[in-house]
C-alpha cells in the first residue's frame, strides 16, 4: 500500500469505500486519473460485511433445503434440521472473517491511494482525514469528490430503547447464535429475509407489522405469498401493530416489548428492521452549503445539486438503496468525471446516455431471497398508476408453467407484467415463486430495451423452463 503523506492532491478523492466507492475509484483510474480512497471501518463497506453478502450466504441453505423439501425422491433425505454451525461457519467465510485484505489488494492492484480514517469536506475540493492515531491529511482533488458513505439502519427513538440492546442487520447478519425469541420490527426486505434465515435455523420469530402487509414497495401478492411461506414455517406475523415500549430489565435477561394496545411480547432479541438514514452526519457538509444528516440530492449523473464538483454515488443519494444500483451509478458517474476533466465538450446526459442513470427512474431491479423468492423491476401497477400511465397489468399462475411444476412439486409462485398501453412495452415485471431470482434480468432487458410486445414474441423461452411463463404472459395478453 502507498504511504499516503499528510498533503496531497489528486485528481478524484472518494470519501468511503463500499462497492459503490470502489466502483468510483476504478472508473477514475481505469481513465487515468490519480485517486485517493479514504475508508474509516473495513474496504467493501456494509455489503461485503453486514449486508448483502452474509445475508445471502445465510439464506442459500435455507433456500436450497425448502427446494429440496419439495422434490420427491430427494425431500426424505432432508428432513433433518440445518448444521447451524457449518450455515455460520460458511456466512463468515463469505463476509471475510471481517477482515478486508483482499478488497485493499484489489484497490492496490488498480493504483488508487488508501487514506484510512474519517474524511470530511473541509470547503471547495478539499478533504480532510482524520487516521485512527489522530494524524490529519489534506486531500485536494483537482477535479472531483465523490461522496460514497452509504447508509445506516435507523432505530426508532423508543422509550427504553438504550437498555433494551436491540439487533439492527448488523448483528442480524453476523449473530454468532441463535437467538430462542426473535421479535422483528419491520416488514421490509431486511425483516423477510432475517425471519427467513433465524425462523429456519431454530428461533421463534414474531414480526410486528404497522401496516397492513410484508414486502409493501412490491406488487401485493409478494408480501401475501412470502408472509403465507414464513407463517407455515412457524413464523408469527402481526399487522396493524406498532411498538410502544421496549425494555430489557437485566443485561442479558429477556426483552419485553409493549404494543401501543398494551399487549406485551417477550423475546430474546429483536432486530429493528425500519429502513436507513444517510451517513452524513459527520461529513463537514455544512463546510460546502449543504445541511448535515441529510439525504444529498444529486441529477442523472450524480453530481450533487448546485456543485459543479461535488458527486453523491450510492445509498447516499437514495435513488435505489442496492448494492448493483450503486455501482451503476458508479460507473455513470465516473464516465462523466472523466469525461469533465478529458474537457470532453458534450456529455450525454439525455435518457439512457452513458452520463446519464436513466435505469434509476425506469427499470430498478430487486430479488428478495426468501422461500419463495420474490423479483421485481420497473413500475407496480399502482406506481403506474400513480405516475399517470395507460397500463394493464397481465397476471400469470406460475404454477401453471411446466417448468415450475418440474422444479417443484406443489409450487405456489405468481407473475405480473405491466404493459404500457400507448407503447406496448413493459414497465414493469414481477415474479414471486421458488429460483425465479435467476429469471429476473429477462424482465430487466425487456423493460430497460423497451422492447415492443411484438418482438417479445420472437424471444422464445426454452422448454421446460419457468421462463415459460414469458410466453404464458404474452398469450393472456393477446387473448384478453
Ligand atoms: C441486511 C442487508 C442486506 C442487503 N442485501 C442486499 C442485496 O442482497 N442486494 C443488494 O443489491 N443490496 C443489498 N443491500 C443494500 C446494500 O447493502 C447497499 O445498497 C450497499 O451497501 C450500498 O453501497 P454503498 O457503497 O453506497 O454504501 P456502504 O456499503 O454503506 O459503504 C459506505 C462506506 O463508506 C464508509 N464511510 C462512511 N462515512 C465515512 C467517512 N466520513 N469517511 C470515510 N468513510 C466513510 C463506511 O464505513 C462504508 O465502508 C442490503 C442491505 C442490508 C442492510
Ligand atoms: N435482497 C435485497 O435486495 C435487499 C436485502 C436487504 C436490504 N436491502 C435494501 O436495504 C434497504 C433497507 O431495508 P429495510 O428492510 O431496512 O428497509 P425498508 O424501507 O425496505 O423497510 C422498512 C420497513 O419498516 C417499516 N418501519 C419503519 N419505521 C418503523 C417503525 N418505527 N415501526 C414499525 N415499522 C417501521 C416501514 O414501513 C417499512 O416497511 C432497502 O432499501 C433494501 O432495498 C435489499
Amino acid at each position: 500500500m502507498t504511504d499516503p503523506s499528510v498533503n496531497a492532491e489528486y485528481d478524484v478523492v472518494v470519501i468511503g469505500a463500499g462497492p459503490v466507492g470502489e466502483n468510483v475509484a476504478d472508473r477514475a483510474r481505469a481513465a487515468g486519473l490519480s485517486t485517493a480512497v479514504v475508508e474509516v471501518e473495513l474496504i467493501g463497506g456494509e455489503c461485503s460485511y453486514w449486508a448483502c453478502m452474509p445475508s445471502k450466504a445465510l439464506l442459500r441453505p435455507v433456500v436450497a433445503r425448502a427446494d429440496a423439501r419439495r422434490v420427491p425422491g430427494l425431500s426424505d433425505a432432508v428432513q433433518g434440521p440445518l448444521d447451524t454451525a457449518a450455515v455460520l461457519a460458511r456466512r463468515d467465510e463469505y463476509a471475510s472473517h471481517w477482515k478486508d485484505d483482499g478488497q485493499v489488494a484489489w484497490l492496490d492492484g488498480i493504483g488508487a491511494d488508501i487514506y484510512r480514517g474519517r474524511g470530511r469536506l473541509t470547503g471547495t475540493k478539499t478533504v480532510s482525514v482524520t487516521a485512527p492515531d489522530g494524524t490529519e491529511h489534506r486531500l485536494t482533488a483537482r477535479h472531483a469528490v465523490a461522496v460514497c458513505t452509504g447508509s445506516r439502519a435507523v432505530v426508532p427513538d423508543l422509550p427504553g430503547i438504550d437498555g433494551a440492546r436491540p439487533w439492527t442487520s448488523r448483528e442480524a447478519t453476523s449473530a454468532k447464535k441463535v437467538p430462542g425469541r426473535l421479535v422483528i420490527v419491520g416488514g421490509g426486505v431486511v425483516g423477510v429475509e432475517m425471519a427467513t434465515v433465524w425462523q429456519a435455523l431454530g428461533a421463534r420469530v414474531t414480526m410486528l407489522i404497522r401496516g397492513k402487509g410484508l414486502l409493501p414497495k412490491m406488487e401485493p401478492f409478494a408480501g401475501e405469498l412470502v408472509g403465507q411461506a414464513l407463517t407455515e414455517a412457524g413464523a408469527d406475523i402481526r399487522t396493524g401493530v406498532s411498538v410502544a415500549a421496549v425494555r430489557r430489565a437485566v443485561p442479558d435477561g429477556p426483552v419485553t416489548v409493549e404494543l401501543d394496545g398494551g399487549e406485551q411480547v417477550e423475546a430474546d432479541e429483536i432486530l429493528f428492521a425500519t429502513g436507513r438514514a444517510p451517513r452524513t452526519d459527520d461529513l463537514g457538509l455544512e463546510t460546502v452549503g449543504l445541511e448535515p444528516g441529510t439525504w444529498l440530492t444529486v441529477d442523472d449523473s450524480c453530481r450533487v445539486d448546485g456543485t459543479t464538483w461535488l458527486y453523491a454515488v450510492g445509498d447516499v443519494n437514495h435513488r435505489a438503496l442496492l448494492t448493483h444500483q450503486g455501482k451503476y451509478q458508479a460507473r455513470i458517474a465516473g464516465a462523466e468525471i472523466a469525461a469533465r476533466a478529458a474537457g470532453v465538450p458534450l456529455l450525454e446526459t439525455d435518457r439512457w446516455g452513458a452520463h446519464a442513470a436513466t435505469a434509476d427512474h425506469a427499470a430498478v431491479p430487486q430479488v428478495v431471497f426468501t422461500d419463495p423468492e420474490a423479483a421485481s423491476v420497473g413500475l407496480t401497477l399502482a406506481e403506474a398508476e400513480r405516475a399517470g400511465h395507460r397500463v394493464r397489468a397481465v397476471d400469470q399462475d406460475l404454477a401453471a408453467v411446466a417448468g415450475s411444476g418440474l422444479y417443484a412439486d406443489g409450487y405456489r409462485g405468481r407473475a405480473r407484467m405491466i404493459v404500457d398501453l400507448d407503447r406496448e412495452t413493459l414497465l414493469g415485471v414481477t415474479f414471486v415463486g421458488p429460483g425465479i431470482g435467476e429469471l429476473l434480468h429477462s424482465a430487466t432487458i425487456a423493460v430497460a430495451g423497451e422492447v415492443p410486445v411484438d418482438r417479445l414474441w420472437h424471444a422464445v423461452p426454452a422448454y421446460p423452463t419457468i421462463s415459460e411463463v414469458w410466453l404464458r404472459l404474452l398469450e393472456a395478453y393477446r387473448d384478453a
